[in-house]
Order: structure tokens, then C-alpha cells, then sequence
């Protein structure tokens, strides 16, 4: 029977398919009749160009792919990446077996211009104050200054209307009104399988099992969580990256941001890692749990005000507000607790980070015992702050329940009894109990029918009112979190801007807000023009004057030495120049930045990149950059090999390598990498900060006479006198009683020569003693000749080898035979040997001074 069946199915869909092939090929043939030759020549034409068209545009696709996924391994290998005209960025990283091609736009001057006013001049009713201490002030919490810091973060998160975030949310929104739809329509389903089971339907019953709309919502759940996630890392992916542009550029924010600002304490790291993503999720996790029960506590309110009446709504509506109104008063500042972990979180992590860092140096002290002490000394105080917070969550939870579960429910029967007790005020169901049309057990039956009606709604409302209820605690916590970004974006922007104002009026000498002086770039030169050396302290402290008022002037080709004691200031000079510290008065010239026209730092402690051999040599610059410069890796080795380190390549394994280069090479090494990077790119005016200090002198001199034959105008800062011989002028700081004045003068002046004429006289003093010293020599031989006749035989004075030879010999023979010798043969050779080699070396140092 059942194959029966299945034959008969089987023709009947073969006959269905050849009638429908029929009836189309009925339909080509009368419309290609009805055309003229001339249009069907024409159609033919279009095919075949449009065919030989679409295969070129194909060919040409795919060509272009090949070469784009090997441009793309190259690059990823290189680790470099392509710089666009528009300015943006085109990188390749790695996807499945090749590459995936990713376009980063750099966020806009003028976008940062916009964001200025929000990020800093907040409104006056959010409370934030003004920009001078941005968030710090207001306590993170469920306020006007949250609800400020969150729309302000927005604005980044969703720039556009058009953005692919809106998109995303547009998507997620939908996903989430299908949910409830879906809720609703299982529900219903609910019922009927049960109205079937009843009846006895066995059908409609397991046809009701069957339908597919449990597969339905299940892909509905698991695209609402995934498309959570994607706008939690759309959102973070728009935050790093605003962020980054922030943090990361000409203007050196990532050094203001924690030497001369501090407003987010030591480092911006836990916060872009940590805090950024904690934020990203709560707030996407927040328009899902926020988003339903919105929607639902709408329709079941409505609901129930048409069901109970508009007492019972008023009475809702009150109950809600009271509710969050107790919850908000009685609940902790989840907010600031938060943020004050987040802090604790990062100080903690930084620790371990300094420790990894150091790790080398620890080890040789043997620190681990202290460095143990100071990592469980932070992580007992994050511990009992994080204790706090569930002991306070307890309390929170107990009243939340107590309130949402127990307190709601008793609420509920009472506005359920609302049409039995004051029909007047009860909607539909006042109205049914005053028609009183039927009889007594009708009435009983219809309320009992209304009061699980209200009943059922009551509690899909309660479910709905109370995730919203609990969802305060999340808000808070989001607020914690918000206010740690914004916080961030706030003080990044205060750096960027240079927007130190002081609120009093009156600024502290030498703070942020207290800079008058002037740096001006592309002078061919290093000029100083009654610029006091000040080492600044963190915003608003002022800072601490080192030298009151430097002024002198390097021209290309004059090497300056500057020099004096540990701490007077001289690599604070080359931060001035470099534009690390301000200018507080006067002005600094100096040449543009890195490049065949500027000036390159050499920094007192050498840094080594991640990445490969090449990139070491090349740094700052990428591969392509590289190339673009029209350099070679014969270049490279060219260039490693001057500053002596022609077979690094070799040992390493080659350009490509990549290893933790700061653990590779030594400490001289990395010195000398710094020259090669010197002598790569071939700046103009280069700063060496004690760039020498672990390399041998024979090649210090070599590395410096390269460099100058170079062309390029050496500023050393060291504390090595033998440096001068390289230089031009000598600077020479901490002088005077105070250790504050500073002489800058030329090497091999007057004066130095009189310094050394001073130096030569001593040295002829001392060479006149020469005479006196051979007179002396010529007694003591006298006397010693005196001594050897008197012994009966007169031996020539041994030679220095002889010596060493007559002792060993004397020593053995004294070994055999103590006894027969007498001590005047071998004491005399043992007197002779130490007088003579004296009175030898003696008279080489004397020659070699006077010479
Ligand atoms: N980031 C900083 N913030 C504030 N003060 C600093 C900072 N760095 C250094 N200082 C202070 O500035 C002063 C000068 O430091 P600098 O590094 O210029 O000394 P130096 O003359 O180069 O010493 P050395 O020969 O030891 O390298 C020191 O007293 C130091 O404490």
C-alpha cells in the first residue's frame, strides 16, 4: 500500500514538472515567432557581449583577488600595512588559510572638535563641573551625569543614522519584537495542544508537536545573544579605535597623559582593556534586558486598564514608581563601587605588568619575596572591596525580593478585587458585575474567570516589571562603568587640547595652566632662548625649577656635549626639545620631526620594538615605508655593519625573525641598534642620551665619527668627559654653589688651553724629577755592586724572564735540598728583580708622560 502510494506520488511530480517545462517552452517559441530577424540578430548580439563581458569582468575579479590575498599574506608577513590617499589605513590579518583586507578610517580633527564640548564642557545641571576636574567630582550613579556621559559615549558609539551600528541595533530590535511575538504565538499554541488533548484530538494534536516553530524560536534566541554580541563589539570596536586616534599621535598624549596630566592615574591601559569592554557589554546587554520587558509592561498594562479600570492603573503606575523610588534610595552606589573596582582591578594588573617587565632586574636583587608582598598587599585590598560589594548585593537582594516577590503579589489581589468590591471604578469587569444580568453562579463563575484573567496578566506584568526593577542594579553598575570611559575620553581630550584652565583665576607657577613659552619647529637648528628647565609636576601642581633661564644656539654642523652631574637636568633639556615637557617661558627653536631634515632621540634607555629583525633597524617606520624610501636590506646590513653589528642577521636567522628583542640582545647591543637606526635614517640633528654608556670605547668612537660623516649634528648628553674630543660646545650644567647656573662654551678655547697648558706644566714638574730618580738608581746599583763583590762573585742582573725562571727553579731546588743552600745566591736575584722591572716601568711612565 505504502509503495503503492509513493509510485503514484513519484509520477504525479514528474508529470507536474514536464507540463510546467512544456507550458514555458510553448511560451519562448510563440515570442521568438512573433519577433523580427532583425531584433533576434540584435538579442544575439547583446548576449554574446554581455556573456564576453561578464567573463572579462569575472577574469579581472578574480585576478584582482589573487593579488590582493598576495599582497595580503606579504604584508601580514612583513607586518606592514598600506597607507591610503585619504589618510586611512588598509591592514590584512590573517582569516581562515589567507587574508581578510580591513580599511581603518582615522577619526577626523574636526570630529574631535565636536566631541570637545560634550567630553569638556559638560552642561551646567549634569554636574560634572567644568573641564578642569571632569568626572571625578560626581559620584557615578543614576543621575543627570550618567545619563550625560552615556548619551556623549553614544555619540561615538553611533555616529550616524546610516552607521552599521544603528543597523545592528535595527536588526536586534527586530529579533527582539519576533521573540515576543513568538511568545505570544507559543502561548496560544500552548492552549491548543491542550484544548486537543482534552478533546481528544490525537491529529491536531501531534500535528500541533510537530510544527516547526520550536526550531523557529530557537534560532530567534540564538540571534538575539549573537547579535548582542556584535553590537557589543561594534561598540567597542568604534570606542578603541576613537580612542587610539586620541591616545596615539603627534601630540604625544600617551606620555601627557599620565606624567603630565594623571587624571586617569598611572595609565590609560586597564581602562582601554577592562573598563571599555565591561562597558560595551552592560550597555548592549542592557538594550536587550531593558528593551522586552518595555514592550511588555506597555501592552499589559493597557491590558489590564481596560480589564480593571483606571484605579487599577493609577495604582500600578504608583506601585512602579515607589517601588524604583525605594530601590534607588536603599540601594548601594552599585555605580561607585564599580568604578572604584575597576581601579583596584587596575592597579593590581599593573603591578603584575611592572613585575614581567622587570622581571630581569627582580631577579638579580632576589625581590621576589617583596615583589610577592606588594602583589598580595593590592590584591587583599581589591578582595575586601569586592567582599563589600557582595555583602552589600546580599542586603540589596533580600529587599528586592522581599519587595518584587512577596510585596507585589498581595498588591496584585487587591487591584484584581477591584470590579467585585468598587465596580463604579472597575473597567469591564465593573461593568459585568453592576449589569448583574445573570444569576448568582454565573456571576461567581464569571468572576472567577476575570480574576485569572487579571491574575495571569498580573504576573506576566510582575515578571516584566521586576526584570526592569532589577535591571536597576545593572543600570548602576553600567553607570560605574560609563563614568570610567567617559572619564577616560574626558581627560584624553583636556591633553589633546591643552585645555588646562585654573579655576581660581590664578594659576600656580610652572602648573599646565602656566605655560607661556613657544616651540617652533623647522629651525635649521637648536635654539634655546631664555627657557627655564622645569620638571612639571602632575596637573594642577606646579613644577620644580631646575635651571631658571637657558639660552644658547646649535647650528648644523656644531656637535654639542652636554654635560654636569646625575639629576641637574640634562636629559630634562632633550624632553623640552622633543616636546615632551612644555615650554613654560621663552622659546625653543628646533628642526621638524623625525626625518632627513629634522631631528631623531636616542633615549637613555634603549627601546626595542615587537616584530622582526628589519623592523628593529627601521623603527619608527614599517617596511613599506621602507621601501618607499627606496632602501634595501644590502642597506640594512650596510648600516649594521657600521654601527657593528654586521652579524646580527646571521645569528638571528635572518630579517624575518621575530623575538623578544629585548631580551635577545645585550645591553650594549641595544645601544648600538640605536645607531644603526641613527645611521638608517640619517636625520639631520640627532640627541643622544647617554647612547653610549654600555659600549666599549673603541667603538663609541667609531659610532661617533661615523655619524658626523654623515652629516649629521651630534647632541650628546652624558656625563663621559671623553666625549668632548666629538664635539663642538660643551654645556655643562649644575654649576655654582647652588647647582643651578651653567656655562656653555666652545671646546679648545683660550681658556681650555689654558687649562691644559696648567695640566703639561704639572707633567714637567714631574719629568724634572726624572734626573733626580736615575741619580738615586745609580746609588742604590752602587751599593748593590758593593753587596755582590763582598759575596765573592759579581752576577749580571737577571732579565724579567730569567727571574721568573730562576724562581720557579729555586723554588724546586729549595723543595729538594733546604738544608745545603745558603740564602745569598738566591735572595740577591730576588732583590735585583723587584728593583729592576720598578725602575723600568718607572722610567717608561715618565717617557710616556712626557711624550
Ligand atoms: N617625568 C618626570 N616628571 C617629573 N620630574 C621628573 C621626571 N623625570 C625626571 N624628573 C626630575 O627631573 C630632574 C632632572 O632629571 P633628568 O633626567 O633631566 O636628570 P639628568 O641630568 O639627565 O640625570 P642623569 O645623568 O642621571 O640621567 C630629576 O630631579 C628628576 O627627579
Amino acid at each position: 500500500m505504502a509503495v503503492t502510494q509513493s509510485t503514484l506520488r513519484h509520477t504525479a511530480a514528474e508529470d507536474a514538472l514536464a507540463a510546467f517545462v512544456e507550458k514555458w517552452s510553448d511560451i519562448i517559441r510563440k515570442r521568438l515567432r512573433a519577433t523580427s530577424k532583425s531584433t533576434r540578430i540584435l538579442a544575439t548580439l547583446a548576449l554574446a557581449t554581455s556573456i564576453i563581458l561578464s567573463a572579462e569582468g569575472g577574469r579581472r575579479w578574480w585576478k584582482n583577488r589573487r593579488d590582493e590575498r598576495e599582497q595580503g599574506r606579504k604584508l601580514v608577513r612583513t607586518n606592514s600595512w598600506l597607507h591610503n590617499k585619504d589618510g586611512s589605513r588598509t591592514i590584512y590579518v590573517p582569516y581562515k588559510d589567507g587574508t581578510t583586507k580591513v580599511v581603518i578610517n582615522n577619526t577626523k580633527p574636526l570630529t574631535f572638535e565636536a566631541h570637545r564640548r560634550l567630553f569638556l564642557n559638560p552642561p551646567r545641571v549634569s554636574g560634572l563641573g567644568d573641564a578642569t576636574v571632569p568626572s571625578a567630582q560626581t559620584k557615578p550613579g543614576l543621575n543627570l551625569a550618567f545619563l550625560h556621559q552615556f548619551l556623549s559615549l553614544m555619540s561615538i558609539m553611533l555616529p550616524r543614522w546610516s552607521s552599521k551600528e544603528a543597523g545592528l541595533l535595527l536588526s536586534h530590535g527586530v529579533f527582539l519584537m519576533l521573540r515576543t511575538y513568538l511568545s505570544l504565538v507559543v502561548a496560544r499554541l500552548d492552549g491548543e495542544i491542550v484544548r486537543d488533548l482534552v478533546a481528544g484530538n490525537g491529529k491536531a494534536f501531534l500535528w500541533g508537536l510537530w510544527c516547526g516553530l520550536g526550531g523557529f524560536a530557537s534560532y530567534t534566541n540564538a540571534t538575539i545573544k549573537f547579535l548582542e554580541s556584535k553590537v557589543s563589539i561594534a561598540f567597542r570596536t568604534r570606542l578603541t579605535r576613537y580612542i587610539h586616534d586620541l591616545y596615539l599621535n603627534d601630540n604625544l598624549n600617551y606620555y601627557k597623559l599620565s606624567n603630565l596630566d594623571g587624571g586617569v592615574g598611572q595609565g590609560a591601559d586597564q581602562f582601554i582593556t577592562q573598563d571599555l569592554t565591561l562597558f560595551c557589554a552592560s550597555a548592549a546587554n542592557l538594550y536587550s534586558s531593558l528593551g522586552k520587558p518595555f514592550v511588555d509592561l506597555c501592552v499589559f498594562n493597557y491590558q489590564l486598564y481596560r480589564s480593571l479600570g483606571p484605579l487599577a492603573l493609577t495604582g500600578l503606575l504608583s506601585n512602579y514608581f515607589l517601588t524604583a523610588s525605594i530601590l534607588r534610595r536603599l540601594s548601594p552606589p552599585f555605580g561607585k563601587l564599580k568604578a572604584v573596582e575597576g581601579r583596584k582591578e587596575g592597579d593590581f594588573r599593573s603591578l603584575h605588568a611592572r613585575l614581567i617587565a622587570n622581571a630581569e632586574e627582580v631577579a638579580f636583587y632576589g625581590g621576589a619575596e617583596m615583589e610577592k608582598t606588594f602583589l598580595n598587599k593590592e590584591f587583599r585590598s581589591l578582595k575586601s572591596w569586592m567582599e563589600g560589594i557582595y555583602m552589600l548585593k546580599i542586603r540589596y537582594n533580600i529587599l528586592e525580593d522581599f519587595i518584587l516577590k512577596y510585596s507585589w503579589s498581595a498588591y496584585g489581589y487587591l487591584l484584581s478585587s477591584l470590579p467585585v468590591f468598587l465596580p463604579a471604578w472597575g473597567g469591564i469587569g465593573g461593568a459585568a458585575e453592576m449589569a448583574n444580568s445573570v444569576g448568582k453562579g454565573g456571576r461567581e463563575r464569571n468572576r472567577m474567570r476575570e480574576f485569572i484573567t487579571n491574575k495571569r496578566l498580573m504576573l506576566s506584568l510582575a515578571d516584566a516589571g521586576g526584570r526592569m526593577m532589577y535591571s536597576i542594579k545593572d543600570l548602576s553598575e553600567l553607570a560605574g562603568h560609563t563614568s570610567r570611559v567617559y572619564t577616560l575620553i574626558s581627560t584624553l581630550h583636556r591633553v589633546h587640547a591643552n585645555a588646562y584652565h585654573s579655576r581660581t583665576g590664578q594659576n600656580e607657577l610652572y602648573s599646565l595652566s602656566d605655560v607661556q613659552g613657544t616651540i617652533q619647529k623647522g629651525f635649521d637648528g637648536v635654539r634655546f632662548e631664555h627657557v627655564p628647565v622645569v620638571a612639571p609636576g602632575l596637573w594642577p601642581q606646579g613644577g620644580e625649577e631646575l635651571l631658571e633661564s637657558l639660552s644658547m644656539i646649535i647650528r648644523s654642523g656644531e656637535h654639542l656635549l652636554i654635560s654636569g652631574p646625575n639629576g641637574v637636568g640634562k636629559s630634562a633639556i632633550a624632553r623640552i626639545l622633543a616636546g615632551l615637557w612644555p615650554v613654560y617661558r621663552g622659546l625653543v627653536s628646533r628642526p621638524k620631526n623625525i626625518g632627513q631634515d629634522g631631528i631623531m632621540f636616542l633615549p637613555q634607555r634603549p627601546y626595542l620594538s615587537p616584530g622582526t629583525l628589519r623592523d628593529q633597524v627601521i623603527y619608527p617606520d614599517g617596511h613599506l615605508d621602507m621601501r618607499e624610501k627606496r632602501k634595501s636590506e644590502d642597506d640594512l646590513k650596510r648600516v649594521l655593519e657600521e654601527a657593528r653589528l654586521g652579524y646580527l642577521p646571521d645569528r638571528e636567522g635572518g630579517w624575518d625573525t621575530r623575538k623578544e628583542w629585548k631580551d635577545v640582545l645585550s645591553g650594549g647591543e641595544k645601544q648600538r641598534m640605536g645607531f644603526a637606526r641613527l645611521l638608517y635614517h640619517e636625520p639631520k640633528y640627532a640627541i643622544i642620551d647617554e647612547g653610549t654608556s654600555a659600549v666599549s670605547s673603541d667603538v663609541e668612537g667609531l659610532l661617533y665619527e661615523t655619524c658626523k660623516e654623515k652629516g649629521i649634528t651630534l647632541i650628546t648628553v652624558s656625563t663621559r668627559a671623553s666625549l668632548k674630543k666629538y664635539h663642538t660646545y660643551n654645556l655643562i650644567l649644575g654649576q655654582g654653589e647652588s647647582g643651578d647656573g651653567w656655562e656653555f662654551e666652545r671646546i679648545g678655547t683660550e681658556r681650555e688651553k689654558l687649562q691644559m697648558e696648567k695640566e703639561l706644566q704639572d707633567l714637567r714638574q714631574r719629568l724634572a724629577q726624572v734626573d733626580e730618580w736615575k741619580r738615586r738608581r745609580g746609588e742604590i746599583e752602587d751599593e748593590l755592586a758593593a753587596v755582590w763583590t763582598g759575596a765573592g762573585e759579581s752576577l749580571p742582573a737577571p732579565s724579567y724572564t730569567e727571574v721568573t725562571k730562576t724562581e720557579t727553579e729555586t723554588e724546586s731546588a729549595s723543595i729538594g735540598s733546604a738544608s745545603e743552600d745558603e740564602g745569598t745566591e738566591e735572595e740577591a736575584p730576588s732583590y735585583t728583580e723587584v728593583e729592576k722591572p720598578e725602575s723600568e716601568t718607572e722610567d717608561a711612565e715618565v717617557q710616556a708622560q712626557a711624550s
